[in-house]
C-alpha cells in the first residue's frame, strides 16, 4: 500500500452540507480532500429535490391545461404529455445545477476533489477507489466528516427476481422512463410514493398506492393525512392503507404484465400494473464504508450515532446529514454544515464561543410535502404533543382552504391548515398548511416561532390583501 497523503480534512461523500464545509475549510487555510463516488452535489441536486421538483412543476402544467375549460374559462385543446421533453428538462436542470457546483470548487485553493469510492482502513485512514481509472490511493485526516447520505432501500419482496426488472423501478430509475408509464403501482405512501404518484397521474398513468400504515404519511395528524387522502382520490389514484405487499409475478396482459399480490382486511387481492415503484424509505450507505477499521458506532439501521454538537463515537470524526438518522432532508444537511463550521472553523476566533448544536432547531423543524397542494409543515404535531406532554394545555386551530380568499379566487381552494399553541403563554408550538403554496405559507410561521412571535401577534399584524398569507390574521379565531 502506497503511503497515505496527509490532509488536515477528508470529506466523505459530497452532499448537501459536505460540499459547502469542504470549501469553508480549504478556504479557512486547511488542506481538504471531498471524496465523492459518483456526482458532486450528492442526491439533492442530482436525483432528489432539483429533478423530482422540477417534473412535479411539468406535472402542474398538464393538470391546470386540463382544467382550463372548466375552472377557469380558458380551453388549450388537447393535453399531450411527450415524457422525453419532461425527462429532458429535468436532465439539463441537473446539470446545471450540478455544473454550477463543480465550477465553484474548481476555484477554491487547497481542496482536492477526488471522484472514487471512500472505505476505511484504519481510524483516520481511508481508501479511494477512483471511478473512472480504478486506481487505489490513500489518505489520511485530522478531521474526517462522513456525509455519505442514503440510497433507496432494495425491495426484497418475493418473486422480485422474476419479472421484467426494467419495470421495477426506484425513485432514481423512474426519473429516467421515456414514457409515461400506463399504470404505476406505487409501494409505499410516503414522500416519495406521494410525490411521484400524484406526477405520474397528473403526466397520465394511471397510479395505485399501496401503503402499510393506517394513513399516508405516518407522521402526520390524522385529519392532515385524511385530508391529503381525499385529494389525491379525487385526482383519481387509489390508495390501499392497511394493505401488505406480500408477492410479485408476472402476468400474461403484455400491457400491464406486473402482478402484485397484497392483503388487506378484504382479504388477498391481486393487482396489475406496467410498472412498480418502490418508494418504501431509504438505507444508509454506511455498509461499504468498513466501519470496523475505525470503530464508529451505528444504530440497528446503519445510521451513525452523532450527538448534537454531530460528534460521532471516534473523536475527530463528525457525521452530517441523512447518513446519521433523524429527518431526511436537505435543510437539515445543511444547518449541519452551519453547526460544524461554527463549531470547528469559526470558533477559534470568538472567546467565550457557545458551540452549535442540533438542538436547536429541534422543536422547530420544517418540512414541504411536493404534492399539489402542498404540505408544509413546521414544529410539532398535535399528536405528539398528546403523546409525549400529555400534561401541557394546547389548542388547535384548524381552518378550511375554503375560507382563503385567494384560494377561492385562484380555484386552489382544497385542503386545510392546521396551527397547534400553548393554551396558556400562546406560543405557536406547530403548523401546517395543506394548501397551494403551503410551503412557503408555512415559512411564514416559522419565522414568526424563531422571533417569539405569538399567535395573538399573528392575528394583529396588517398583512396584504388578498394573499394567502393573509389567512394567518384569520386561523387563529378558530382555536379550541
Ligand atoms: C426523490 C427524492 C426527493 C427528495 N426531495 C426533497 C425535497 O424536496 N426537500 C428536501 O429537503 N429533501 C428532499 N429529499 C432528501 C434530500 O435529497 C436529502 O436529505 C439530502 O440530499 C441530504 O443528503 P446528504 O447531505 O446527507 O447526502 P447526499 O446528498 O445523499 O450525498 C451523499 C453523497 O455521498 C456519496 N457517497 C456515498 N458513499 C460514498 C463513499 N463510500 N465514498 C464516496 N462517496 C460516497 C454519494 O454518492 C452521494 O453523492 C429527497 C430525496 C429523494 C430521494
Ligand atoms: N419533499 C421532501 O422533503 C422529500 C421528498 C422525498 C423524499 N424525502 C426524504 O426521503 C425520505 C425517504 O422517503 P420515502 O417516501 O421513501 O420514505 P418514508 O419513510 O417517508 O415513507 C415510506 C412509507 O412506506 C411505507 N412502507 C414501508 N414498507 C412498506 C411496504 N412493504 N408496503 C407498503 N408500504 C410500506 C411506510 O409505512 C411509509 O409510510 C423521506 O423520509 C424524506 O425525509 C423528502
Amino acid at each position: 500500500m502506497s503511503s497515505p497523503k496527509s490532509y488536515d480534512v477528508l470529506v466523505l461523500g459530497s452532499g448537501q452540507g459536505g460540499t459547502p464545509l469542504a470549501s469553508a475549510f480549504a478556504n479557512a487555510g486547511k488542506t481538504v480532500a471531498l471524496i465523492e463516488r459518483s456526482h458532486i452535489g450528492g442526491c439533492c441536486i442530482n436525483e432528489g429535490c432539483t429533478p423530482t421538483k422540477t417534473m412535479i412543476a411539468s406535472g402542474r402544467v398538464a393538470y391546470l391545461a386540463r382544467r382550463g375549460a372548466n375552472d377557469y374559462g380558458v380551453r388549450v385543446g388537447d393535453v399531450n404529455v411527450n415524457m422525453e421533453k419532461v425527462r429532458q428538462r429535468k436532465r439539463d436542470i441537473v446539470e446545471s445545477f450540478r455544473g454550477g457546483s463543480e465550477r465553484r470548487l474548481k476555484d477554491v485553493k487547497g481542496l482536492d476533489v477526488l471522484i472514487g469510492e471512500a472505505k476505511f482502513t484504519g481510524e483516520k485512514t481511508v481508501e479511494i477507489k477512483m471511478t473512472e481509472s480504478g486506481e487505489i490511493k490513500n489518505a489520511k485526516g485530522d478531521i474526517i466528516v462522513l456525509n455519505v447520505g442514503e440510497r433507496p432501500a432494495k425491495p426484497n419482496l418475493p418473486g422480485v427476481e422474476d419479472v421484467d426488472g426494467s419495470r421495477v423501478l426506484d425513485s432514481t430509475s423512474v426519473q429516467e422512463l421515456g414514457e409515461v408509464p400506463k399504470h404505476l403501482l406505487v409501494l409505499g405512501g410516503g414522500y416519495i410514493g406521494l410525490e411521484f404518484g400524484q406526477l405520474f397521474r397528473r403526466l397520465g398513468a394511471e397510479v395505485t398506492i399501496i401503503q402499510r400504515g393506517a394513513q399516508l404519511l405516518g407522521r402526520e395528524d390524522d385529519d392532515i393525512a385524511n385530508k391529503m387522502l381525499e385529494i389525491l382520490r379525487e385526482d383519481g389514484i387509489t390508495v390501499h392503507l392497511k394493505s401488505n405487499a406480500s408477492r410479485l409475478s408476472s402476468s400474461s396482459d403484455k400491457d400491464l404484465p406486473i402482478s402484485l399480490e397484497i392483503t388487506n382486511k378484504d382479504g388477498d387481492k391481486t393487482l396489475t400494473g406496467s410498472h412498480i415503484l418502490f418508494a418504501a424509505g431509504r438505507t444508509p450507505n454506511t455498509d461499504t464504508l468498513n466501519l470496523p477499521a475505525t470503530g464508529i458506532e451505528v444504530d440497528k439501521r446503519g445510521h451513525v450515532k452523532a450527538n448534537p454538537k454531530l460528534e460521532t463515537s471516534v473523536p475527530g470524526i463528525y457525521a452530517l446529514g441523512d447518513v446519521k438518522g433523524g429527518p431526511a432532508f436537505t435543510h437539515v444537511s445543511y444547518d449541519d454544515f452551519r453547526i460544524l463550521q461554527a463549531n470547528l472553523i469559526s470558533a477559534a476566533s470568538k472567546p467565550g464561543f457557545e458551540p452549535k448544536t442540533s438542538t436547536d432547531r429541534e422543536n422547530k423543524m420544517p418540512y414541504v410535502v411536493y404534492t399539489d397542494p402542498q404540505l408544509g409543515h413546521v414544529g410539532l404535531h398535535e399528536n405528539e404533543l398528546r403523546r409525549d406532554q400529555p400534561e401541557r394545555k394546547i389548542k388547535v386551530a384548524r381552518m378550511p382552504m375554503a375560507y382563503v380568499a385567494r384560494a377561492l379566487e385562484t380555484d386552489e381552494s382544497r385542503g386545510m391548515m392546521k396551527g397547534v399553541v400553548d393554551a396558556e403563554t400562546g406560543e405557536i408550538l406547530g403548523f401546517t398548511c395543506l394548501g397551494v403554496e403551503g410551503g412557503e405559507i408555512m415559512s411564514q410561521v416559522q419565522m414568526a416561532m424563531w422571533g417569539g412571535l405569538k399567535w395573538w401577534d399573528l392575528q394583529a399584524m396588517c398583512i396584504a390583501h388578498p394573499t394567502f398569507a393573509e389567512s394567518l390574521n384569520n386561523v387563529w379565531g378558530f382555536l379550541e
